[in-house]
């Protein structure tokens, strides 16, 4: 099911989105908060609608962001996707 498919406090994957936090070239970020631990994220939403080529970007960033790890780059927790988008979990 699509985060799109409930309009109030829609949830993914365990977390409940919450307001915009930015926009970027290819999807809005948006606050979000773990429902059993309570941790606050920001999750990345990026549509699987727009082309091939960017659901390629969008795993190759996913693929990346997995394998690095440094002070000035912003930590990917999870990820996860379903029919229609991709979800990549971020530290606030
Ligand atoms: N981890 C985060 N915590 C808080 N705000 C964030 C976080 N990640 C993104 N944002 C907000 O969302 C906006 C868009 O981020 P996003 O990574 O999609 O765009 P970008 O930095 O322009 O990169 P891209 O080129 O991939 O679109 C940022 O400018 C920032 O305001």
């Amino acid at each position: 099911m699509s985060y799109r498919t409930r309009r109030r406090n829609p949830r993914v994957c365990g977390y409940e989105l919450g307001a915009e936090l930015g926009y970027g070239a290819f999807g809005r970020v948006v606050y979000a908060t773990h429902v059993e631990t309570g941790n606050e994220v920001a999750v990345k939403i990026i549509s699987k609608r727009r082309s091939e080529v960017v659901n390629v970007m969008a795993r190759r960033e996913i693929n990346i962001l997995r394998s690095v790890s440094h002070e000035h780059i912003v930590r990917l927790e999870d990820s996860f996707e379903d029919d229609s988008h991709f979800y990549l979990v971020f530290e606030l």
